[in-house]
């Protein structure tokens, strides 16, 4: 029987940008019409990649803004980070770099493990950030970033797979960093 790993993701970002449209989307299959604020709410979902299983625990917050304070139930035992803003709110991705600053303080590492999500992709015609902005500004993270719409159940899939990926990238080079050298 396959080892099945636990992974504690925290999906992060301003009001109103997707966070639970996501979330829903990936473990229940359906886009969600209505908007009602979250407090905080958990999903949970086995994920198969390869011969590897893991139990996914997804974090959906609250929205932040840039005077929110990040708890440390946000840093602690966390593995990872889904990072959201919306292509239709410039004021959405400037808060996205506010809270990914706050995140690397709170850790104190040079990287995370991060999948920088600009949601409402579907929303064409409202576009207020271009992906080449989220692109780079993932890039300067060394992060993966990822247009999507919660619209969209593959889109979804493809991100909560990546940021598993993700976890394991930024594991194997601290293992790589840290191994010990007898000489
Ligand atoms: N067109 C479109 N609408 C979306 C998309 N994602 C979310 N929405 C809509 O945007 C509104 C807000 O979505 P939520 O998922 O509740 O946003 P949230 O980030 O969880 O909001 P907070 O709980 O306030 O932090 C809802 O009306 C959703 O239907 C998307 O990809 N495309």
């Amino acid at each position: 029987m396959p080892l099945v790993r636990y992974r504690k993701v925290v999906i992060l970002g301003h009001r109103s940008v997707g966070k639970t449209s996501l979330a829903h989307q990936f473990v229940k299959g359906e886009f969600l019409e209505c908007y009602d604020p979250t407090v905080e709410n958990a999903y949970s979902k086995i994920v198969t990649l390869g011969k590897d299983e893991f139990h996914l625990h997804l974090v959906d917050t609250a929205g932040q803004d840039e005077y929110s304070i990040l708890p440390y139930s946000f840093i602690v035992g966390i593995h990872g980070y889904v990072l959201v803003y919306s292509v239709t709110s410039l004021h959405s991705f400037h808060i996205i770099e506010n809270l990914y600053q706050k995140l690397h303080q709170g850790h104190g590492k040079t990287q995370l493990p991060v999948v920088l999500v600009g949601n409402k992709a579907d929303l064409s015609s409202d576009r207020e950030v271009q992906a080449v902005q989220g692109k780079k500004l993932a890039e300067s993270w060394g992060a993966t970033f990822m247009e999507s719409s919660a619209r969209e159940h593959q889109l979804t899939q493809s991100i909560f797979t990546r940021v598993i990926q993700e976890i394991a990238r930024v594991e194997n080079s601290y293992e790589q960093d840290h191994r010990c050298c007898l000489m």
